[in-house]
């Protein structure tokens, strides 16, 4: 009589397979994110890089947004996948945090500076445009290198030191933003719903506007609290215990 270890029917077996399973699907979410982090990492280097050679080449800001928006948008839309990966458990983060963080950028690109022309001029778009830059430079090679057991301390310390001074730089910047939009918002009427109409409901984008900028105000501290429980956990070896979502 075989074996159950034999003829593969056994307990042990059947761990192996699930180990195995377990193993191949580890393998494929590796591979998978080193890829996105690849990605993500040269397309805001390519970003990067258009925006120094418009600013050399023009010596203005003026129409950097329009010559680089396609690039931003890829980019930035593709980071929604970072909510899918904590929502599928590949990455063991807080969909709650990666939510908000990804969504604020996603309106940021979308519901202004694509969707209001007359503020793509402003200083202010550059600032939050050079912050995310550095930002998602810094934090997509610092998943690469990480996810392939060669991070350079350097990288380490720039993702967990970086924020500090970029993360207030880019909400100034993006604040700043919606407020040059407001009064186009008003004067147009964009995006909103006046009644009657036969939903029967009003909408107005400008005071969504108002509501966007003063939820930054509950919001931003719980990201910015976050980013530093995680230097301390990171940089210092803090054991932190995060409440679940
Ligand atoms: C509809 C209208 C919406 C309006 C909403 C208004 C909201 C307003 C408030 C929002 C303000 C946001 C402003 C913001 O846009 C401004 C800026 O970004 S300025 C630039 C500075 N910003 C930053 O430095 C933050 C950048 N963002 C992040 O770091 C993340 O998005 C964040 C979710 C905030 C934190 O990331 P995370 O929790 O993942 O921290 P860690 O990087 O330490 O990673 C934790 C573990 O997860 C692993 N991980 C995460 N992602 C990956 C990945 N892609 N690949 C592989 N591994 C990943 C990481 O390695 C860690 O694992 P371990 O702990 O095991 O090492």
């Amino acid at each position: 009589m075989a074996s159950s270890e034999e003829d593969g029917s056994g307990n042990g077996s059947v761990e192996e397979k699930e180990n195995g399973k377990k193993r191949s699907l580890g393998a494929l979410a590796t591979a998978w994110l080193i890829f996105y982090n690849i990605a993500m990492t040269a397309g805001w280097l390519v970003l990067g890089i258009a925006m120094a050679r418009f600013y050399i080449q023009r010596g203005t800001h003026r129409g950097l947004f329009r010559s680089v928006q396609k690039i931003l948008k890829f980019f930035q839309t593709f980071a929604l996948l970072e909510v899918v990966h904590c929502a599928v458990g590949i990455v063991h983060t807080s969909v709650l945090v990666t939510g908000v963080q990804v969504s604020s950028r996603i309106f940021m690109v979308w519901f202004i500076a694509h969707s209001i022309k007359q503020i793509q001029n402003e200083e202010s778009v550059i600032l939050f445009l050079v912050v995310w830059t550095v930002t998602e430079i810094t934090r997509y090679s610092f998943y690469t290198f990480n996810l392939l057991n060669h991070l350079p301390y350097f990288i380490k310390w720039a993702r967990y030191n970086f924020f500090i001074i970029l993360y207030p730089a880019g909400v100034a910047g993006e604040l700043l933003t919606i407020y040059a939009a407001l009064p186009y918002v008003k004067k147009t009427g964009m995006y909103s719903l006046r009644l009657p109409n036969k939903y029967n409901v009003s909408f107005d984008y400008y005071y969504f506007l108002i509501i966007v900028m003063f939820s930054y105000i509950p919001l931003f501290p719980q990201l910015y609290l976050h980013m530093l429980r995680q230097r301390r956990k990171v940089l210092h070896g803090e054991v932190i215990v995060e409440k679940d979502d």
